[in-house]
């Protein structure tokens, strides 16, 4: 089974240019790597709430299986996506952002800074990641192990969850 996947950039410099997002495009790789059919070009936005929002529903609408966000969780005034993310999921899955977290600490202390949130809104499994393409790099490396079984109990798998790899 090949799931589909978008990955959705939340930087005000990417937005206007200022900086190359070098970030969303990793994440469209290693996506690729892992089997997924993701869009080739990441959606870039500004860290405007509203606007991501809506991008989050559109992506849940067109039954996206997996959103990667990167950018945007940190503590700057203008860092809304856990915010956001929040407006649309309808369940969350701390374990998955509490994952990132720890393994991100053997990193960089700066990863407790990431206030990241993972959750589902319908057949959508969504992902925030850091915006430095290292933090999103390592963030969804630390979920990968999981990322698969949960994608696939979120559609509805009746598998016993013990025998899944
Ligand atoms: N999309 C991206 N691609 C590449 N590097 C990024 C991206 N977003 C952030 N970074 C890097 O991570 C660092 C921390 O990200 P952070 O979002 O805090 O920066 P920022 O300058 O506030 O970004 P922005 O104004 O674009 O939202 C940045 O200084 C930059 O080096
Ligand atoms: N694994 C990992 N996690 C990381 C980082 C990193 O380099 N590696 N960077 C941290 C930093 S410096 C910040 S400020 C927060 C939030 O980043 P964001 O505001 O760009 O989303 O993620 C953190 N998480």
């Amino acid at each position: 089974m090949t799931y589909s996947a978008r990955v959705i950039t939340l930087s005000d410099k990417g937005y206007t240019g200022q900086r190359t997002d070098t970030s969303g495009p990793a994440l469209v790789s290693r996506l690729r790597e892992l089997g997924f059919a993701v869009e080739p070009e990441p959606v870039i936005l500004p860290d405007t709430s509203d606007m991501i929002e809506e991008a989050l529903r559109k992506a849940v609408k067109e039954n996206i299986a997996l959103v990667l966000t990167t950018g945007g969780t940190g503590v700057s005034p203008r860092d809304v996506t856990p915010e956001a993310t929040r407006m649309v999921v309808e369940k969350e899955i701390p374990g998955m952002a509490e994952a990132m977290r720890a393994a991100s600490m053997l990193k960089t202390p700066h990863a407790m800074i990431s206030r990241a949130v993972v959750g589902i809104c319908k057949a959508s499994l969504i992902v925030n990641l850091p915006g430095s393409e290292k933090g999103a790099r390592e963030n969804l490396a630390a979920i990968e192990p999981a990322l698969f079984h949960a994608i696939k109990k979120i559609h509805g798998d009746p598998s016993d969850c013990a025998s899944a790899p």
